[in-house]
């Protein structure tokens, strides 16, 4: 497996270097989180906004059976696309585990605060005590958002936001608000999408660890302790995204990059919508 685990605030261990599936080719997804899964990739996020859970979930249960690796030892992480309020929210969660077939979901989020996120979360906890998903969080949730939830005392903590995270995207007040509420940071979007690729610093500091500047960026994240989904369906790319565990940036060099922040972000940004 490429590298460690973190432990998330219900006590289990998510393997923190991920396969991010988002926007694959419908032809190349099985194939590329195959290719993951041969790289040492522990971790596939996927999204029923993806249309992929079937795919990722064949890709693993291949992979199981070929390695003869357990289930327990892949993580399986899904999100909720349309936040419809309970009762359609449970019914939406037996899609998701039918799809992936992998008997059930290590993690699933409210994709986005957009719709009726309490009655959402309801049905995600009530789905926990069923033995359906094992843990879950948010991903593109403001501070604000949060504190709503946790003002309703829910019976479980999110223990994930999963956000953009990279170095020309810190969210450095998203990410204080978790790092208080004991929630942990999953990071998309972690190389930007390539679309700053070329800046000086992070060549700088490539060159010096003969390194890409993917795995600088993915490196970086790591070492801030954020869980990394970088997505690639290049086998080369897969593998050499994976490439990060060999080196340790210094203390000046994450600071170096922790500024190049400019609250740059390449994907959508939902986190600062109103309530
Ligand atoms: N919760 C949310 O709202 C969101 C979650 N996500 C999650 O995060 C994951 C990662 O984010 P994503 O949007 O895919 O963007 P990334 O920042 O991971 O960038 C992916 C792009 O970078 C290219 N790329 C990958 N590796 C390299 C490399 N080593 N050198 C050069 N180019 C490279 C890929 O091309 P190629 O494939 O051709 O190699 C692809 O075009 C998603 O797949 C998804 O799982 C993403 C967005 C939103």
């Amino acid at each position: 497996m490429l590298g460690p685990f973190l432990k998330l605030n219900n006590g289990l261990k998510c393997p923190q270097f991920a396969y991010g599936s988002y926007m694959i080719n419908r032809s190349k997804c099985f194939d590329s989180v195959y290719a993951a899964l041969q790289a040492g990739y522990r971790h596939v996020d996927s999204a029923q906004m993806y249309f992929n859970e079937g795919d990722c979930g064949r890709a693993i249960l291949q992979f199981m059976k070929d390695t003869g690796i357990k289930r327990e030892e892949v993580w399986y992480t899904s999100k909720l696309n349309n936040l419809a309020g309970y009762s359609a929210t449970l019914k939406s969660i037996d899609s998701s585990v039918k799809a992936c077939g992998l008997g059930y979901i290590d993690l699933f989020l409210l994709h986005s605060p957009y719709g009726d996120r309490l009655g959402s979360w309801k049905a995600l906890e009530e789905a926990v005590e069923a033995g359906k998903i094992r843990a879950i969080g948010v991903s593109n949730f403001g501070p604000h958002h949060i504190q709503q939830l946790l003002d309703h005392h829910p019976k479980i903590v999110p223990c994930v936001n999963q956000i953009e995270l990279h170095p020309f995207c810190s969210q450095s007040k998203v990410v204080e608000y978790c790092q208080t509420k004991g929630i942990a940071l999953a990071a998309y979007a972690p190389l930007a999408h390539g679309e700053k690729f070329g800046n000086k610093q992070l060549i700088g500091i490539a060159n010096k660890y003969n390194k890409t500047e993917a795995q600088i960026m993915i490196r970086f994240l790591l070492q801030r302790g954020y869980i990394v989904l970088p997505k690639s369906s290049t086998p080369a790319r897969i593998k050499g995204n994976g490439e990060v565990f060999d080196f340790e940036l210094s203390k000046d060099e994450m600071h170096t990059l922790y500024n190049l922040d400019e609250d740059y972000h390449s994907d959508w940004n939902p986190c600062v919508s109103p309530l």
